[in-house]
C-alpha cells in the first residue's frame, strides 16, 4: 500500500514538474528537456555527494591527526622521562613514527608529501611497500611507507577512492547523454521544417498493421479515421498505406496534387490478373496516356456509345423477355445494389414509375434517349452511389515523389486509399447520412464530374473513371426498363439484406431474390 501511494505521489509530482517544465521551456523539444533535467539532477546529487564526502574526509583526517598527536605526546613524555638517548632508541625501534611526527609538524611538507603520494599511489589505490622504492625513498623507506599508510590507507583515502569512482561514472553518463543529445539535435536539425508522419495505430515488427486489417476495409478504415483523423498511416508489411478520409484531404490528393498522385499502386492480386500494364494499373506516363486516349476518345466516347446502342438494347430486351417468362416466380436479381434499393423503398419505386409513365407512357418501351428526361431516376442512381459506391476506396493512388497532405509527410511510392465511402456518409456534410433519400439530389449541384469532394463516386482528377458516360447510360437505361416493365416485390420468406461485401467492387453480401409482376398492358412490349 505504502509502495503504491509512494509511487502515485512520485508520479503526481513528476507529472507536475514535467508539465511545469513543458510550459516554461517553450521551443525546447522533449528530448532536450529530458537531457537538461537529468544533467541538472546529476549536478545537484554530485554537489551534495562531494560535500558529504569531503566532510567525511576531514573527519577522518582529524582522527588520523589526533592518533598521531597522541603518539607524539606519549613519545615526548618518554623523551622527558628517559632522556634523549632513550628517544633515539625508541625512534630506532619505530623510525616511521619519528618521520610522521616530523612531517606533521610542518604542514607544507605534509601537503607536498600528500601531493607526491597522490601522483605515485593515486587516489584509487593504497600505498604498498613497492611505492617507497620511488621518490618517497627521498624521505626514508620505512618512514615513507608509514606516512603513505597513515595518509593514504586511512578512511579519507577510501572516500577519495569512492569519490573518484563516482566522478568517472558521472562523467561517463554525461558523455553518453551528451552524445545521444547531440545525435538527436543533429537529426532534428536535418529534419527541421519537415512535416511529421501521419498518426496511425502501432503495428508489429515486420508485418506492421497487416494482421489487424478487417475484411471490410472501407468500414475498418473509416473507424481508424475516427480515432486518428483524416490522414492516417498504416504499415502494410514493407509498404506504407495512407488513408485519406476528409473532403479537403481528398481534394489535395485528387486535385491540388493530381499529377503527383496519379501513379497507381495496385495490390499484387490485381497485378496478377492484369500484369499491371492495363489502363487501371499503369503508372502515369506515356503508355497510360495512350491507353486512356483510346478508351475515352475511341471506345467509350458518347459518339462510339451511340453507335453501339443496338448491342446494349439487345442485351436489355433479352433480360426483359426472361423476366417476363418468370413472372410471379422468384428471380435471382444478383448482387447489384440499384434494384435492391428499389424493390426496399416502395415509395421511391412508385415515384420513379410515375416519372417513367409521364415521360415514356405505358404503351411504349424505354429507349436510352429517355434517360436524360428522368431526373428522379438520376437522383436515385446518385443516392445509391453515395451510400454504396462501387469502388469505396477508389483504385489506390501512389505519389511519384515525397509530398505533404495537410500537415503530414507522405512518402513517395506509398499506397493511398481515398475513402469515398466514408466521406459520402460524413454527418458534417450530409443530413441524415444513412437515410436513402434521392430528393437530396434533385436540383442539386452534385454530379459525377468529381469537382465536388463531398461526392465523387467515380473518383476525380486525371485518373477519374474512364467509363462514367457508359456507366450512367447502362445503369439508367436498364433500371428504367426494369421499373417501367415490372412491379417488384421481395420473394416470400426472403429478407432484404443491404449488407455490403468489400471486394474489387462493392456488392451485396447476399444476392437479392425478387418476384417481377408485369405492369404493361401490351404483351408485345415484353418481346
Ligand atoms: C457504376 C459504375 C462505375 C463506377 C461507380 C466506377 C467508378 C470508378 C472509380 C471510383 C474509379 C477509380 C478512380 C480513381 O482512382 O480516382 C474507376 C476507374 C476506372 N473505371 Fe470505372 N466505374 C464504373 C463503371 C465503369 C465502366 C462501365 C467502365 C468501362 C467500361 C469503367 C472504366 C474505368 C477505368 C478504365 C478506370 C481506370 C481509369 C484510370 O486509372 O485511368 N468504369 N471507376
Amino acid at each position: 500500500m505504502a509502495l503504491i501511494s509512494t509511487s502515485l505521489h512520485f508520479d503526481y509530482s513528476y507529472s507536475k514538474t514535467w508539465s511545469w517544465l513543458s510550459k516554461n521551456t517553450n521551443g525546447i523539444d522533449d528530448f532536450s528537456r529530458l537531457f537538461f533535467t537529468l544533467v541538472g539532477i546529476f549536478a545537484v546529487f554530485w554537489v551534495r555527494f562531494v560535500r558529504k564526502t569531503k566532510e567525511l574526509m576531514l573527519a577522518n583526517d582529524h582522527v588520523v591527526d589526533s592518533v598521531v598527536h597522541e603518539r607524539l605526546k606519549s613519545m615526548r613524555k618518554q623523551e622527558e622521562m628517559a632522556g634523549r638517548s632513550k628517544v633515539q632508541e625508541s625512534l630506532h625501534d619505530e623510525p616511521s613514527y619519528g618521520l610522521v611526527i616530523e612531517v606533521i609538524k610542518q604542514p607544507e611538507i605534509m601537503r607536498e608529501v600528500q601531493q607526491e603520494l597522490e601522483e605515485i599511489v593515486g587516489m584509487n589505490d593504497v600505498a604498498e611497500e613497492s611505492h617507497t622504492k620511488t621518490d618517497i625513498s627521498k624521505f626514508c623507506n620505512e618512514g615513507g611507507l608509514a606516512i603513505a599508510s597513515s595518509l593514504s590507507s586511512s578512511g579519507s583515502s577510501k572516500c577519495r577512492h569512492i569519490l573518484s569512482y563516482f566522478s568517472r561514472l558521472l562523467f561517463t553518463l554525461v558523455v553518453v547523454f551528451a552524445v545521444f543529445w547531440y545525435t538527436w539535435m543533429y537529426i532534428k536539425s536535418k529534419n527541421k521544417g519537415k512535416p511529421p508522419s501521419p498518426p496511425g495505430p502501432r503495428g508489429l515488427p515486420l508485418v506492421g498493421n497487416r494482421p489487424f486489417l478487417q475484411p471490410d476495409l472501407h468500414s475498418y478504415f473509416a473507424e481508424l479515421a475516427r480515432t486518428y483523423g483524416p490522414v492516417v498511416k498504416l504499415q502494410l508489411g514493407s509498404k506504407i498505406g495512407i488513408l485519406v478520409t476528409s473532403p479537403s484531404a481528398a481534394r489535395e490528393v485528387l486535385k491540388d496534387q493530381d499529377i503527383v498522385f496519379a501513379n497507381r499502386d495496385v495490390p499484387v492480386a490485381g497485378m496478377l490478373v492484369t500484369g499491371g500494364r492495363d489502363i487501371v494499373g499503369n503508372h502515369y506516363g506515356p503508355e497510360w496516356r495512350m491507353l486512356r486516349k483510346v478508351c475515352v476518345l475511341k471506345m467509350l466516347s458518347n459518339a462510339t456509345l451511340d453507335k453501339v446502342y443496338s448491342l446494349r438494347r439487345t442485351e436489355v430486351r433479352e433480360t426483359v423477355s426472361y423476366m417476363h417468362s418468370m413472372a410471379g416466380s422468384p428471380v435471382n436479381v444478383g448482387e447489384q445494389m440499384f434494384l435492391t434499393i428499389f424493390i426496399n423503398k416502395p415509395e421511391v419505386m412508385r415515384k420513379a414509375q410515375q416519372e417513367l409513365e409521364e415521360v415514356v407512357g405505358k404503351d411504349k418501351i424505354v429507349e436510352e434517349t429517355h434517360i436524360y428526361k428522368l431526373p428522379y431516376l438520376l437522383a436515385i442512381m446518385k443516392e445509391s452511389l453515395r451510400l454504396h459506391p462501387a469502388l469505396p476506396l477508389l483504385v489506390p493512388h501512389s505519389p511519384s515523389e515525397d509530398c505533404t497532405v495537410g500537415t503530414y509527410a507522405i512518402p513517395k511510392g506509398c499506397r493511398v486509399f481515398v475513402n469515398a465511402w466514408a466521406i459520402h456518409r460524413d454527418p458534417s456534410v450530409w443530413e441524415n447520412p444513412l437515410e436513402f433519400n434521392p430528393d437530396r439530389f434533385l436540383n442539386s449541384k452534385w454530379d459525377f464530374s468529381g469537382r465536388d469532394f463531398n461526392y465523387f463516386p467515380f473518383g476525380s482528377g486525371s485518373r477519374i473513371c474512364a467509363g462514367t458516360a457508359m456507366a450512367e447510360r447502362m445503369v439508367l437505361y436498364s433500371i428504367a426498363t426494369l421499373l417501367h416493365s415490372f412491379d417488384w416485390k421481395v420473394a416470400e420468406g426472403m429478407k432484404l439484406d443491404l449488407t455490403e461485401k468489400f471486394g474489387i467492387v462493392l456488392k451485396l453480401k447476399n444476392p437479392l431474390v425478387a418476384v417481377p409482376t408485369p405492369r404493361l398492358s401490351i404483351p408485345a412490349l415484353y418481346e
